[in-house]
């Protein structure tokens, strides 16, 4: 695959410079770009990963991450086009941002790959959904999902789902967090101290995630086996449906998908 080079490495372009490190990738075959010299000082020192124009990137790598927000788009863009190479091949990870329109400011036949990759690439676990664009081939899906495939899984879908699926996956780990951070709130409030409530609800959430993975049911049987007749979960649950929490979850996701959908037209507007 040689050499990949991350532009904008913030929060998931940090996140995928450190999975694909863990999974064995060279440090020599990572480069990055970052427009604060002492975030870029940070990462260097703290992957021996080199920093880079994007000059330098366009010339030496022969697959380039796009980790930019989809608002910084343009000037990456306009620097990128003049300079990159016919053989390279962009991976665009930023929300709402079709394919369509990296190919319009790329060079004419550049192949774009768009994938929603998620934070927990950082432990090797994300969940990246990959799309390729009009001029990419089936050999660059392959390459783009044998990288991923190295700091977690990875499914094709059309482009046309992409939104769906970043307010899924993509946002997916900050509704488990603010799920995780709301129980142990509750278990303040019922006098626990906070290490021990957050262990409690870590490994219960690590437990709960663990059967699903492993095939022990589905999400509904898996919650029956929990919700004894009589007992306290069904008191529990009585007060989540009273609170609209599975309707709140829909509306949400679907807020999600709207903003990808928003953040796609707004940088179209061309
Ligand atoms: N965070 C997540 O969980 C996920 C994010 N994404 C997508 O990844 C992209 C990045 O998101 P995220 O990492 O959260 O955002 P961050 O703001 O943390 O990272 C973006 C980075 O790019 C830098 N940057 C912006 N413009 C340039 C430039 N011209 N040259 C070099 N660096 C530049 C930013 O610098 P500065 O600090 O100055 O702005 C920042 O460090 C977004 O498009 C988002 O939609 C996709 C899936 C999950
Ligand atoms: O919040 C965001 O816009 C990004 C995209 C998916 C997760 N984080």
């Amino acid at each position: 695959m040689g050499t990949i080079a991350v532009l904008g490495a913030g929060k998931i372009g940090e996140a995928l410079l450190s999975g694909l490190l863990s999974g064995g990738r060279s440090a020599e075959d990572l480069l990055f770009t970052e427009r604060h010299p002492e975030r870029a000082a940070e990462l260097e020192s703290r992957y021996g990963i080199t920093n880079v124009t994007i000059e330098e990137a366009a010339a030496r790598a022969d697959l380039l991450v796009i980790a930019v927000k989809p608002q910084d788009i343009d000037p990456v863009l306009a620097e990128l086009a003049p300079l990159l190479r016919p053989s390279s091949l962009v991976v665009s990870l930023c929300a709402g941002l079709p394919t369509s329109l990296f190919e319009r400011r790329l060079p004419p036949n550049t192949p774009v790959v768009r994938v929603m990759p998620n934070t927990p690439m950082l432990v090797g676990e994300a969940m990246s959904a990959v799309s390729p664009g009009s001029h990419a081939t089936r050999e660059h899906v392959q390459t783009v999902t044998e990288l991923l495939s190295c700091v977690g899984k990875v499914v094709e879908v059309p482009e046309s789902q992409q939104d769906a699926v970043t307010a899924l996956s993509g946002s997916g780990p900050a509704y488990f967090f603010y799920l995780v951070e709301a129980m142990i709130d509750a278990g303040i409030l019922l006098g626990l101290p906070r290490a021990v409530a957050e262990r409690l609800i870590v490994q219960s959430a690590v437990g709960a995630a663990k059967m699903l993975d492993e095939g022990a049911g589905h999400p509904v049987l898996l919650r029956e086996a929990v919700t004894s007749p009589g007992g306290t979960t069904i008191n529990a649950i009585r007060e989540l449906e009273n609170h609209g929490v599975r309707a709140a979850l829909l509306a949400a996701i679907e807020a999600a998908r709207d903003r990808s959908v928003e953040l796609g037209r707004a940088q179209q507007q061309d």
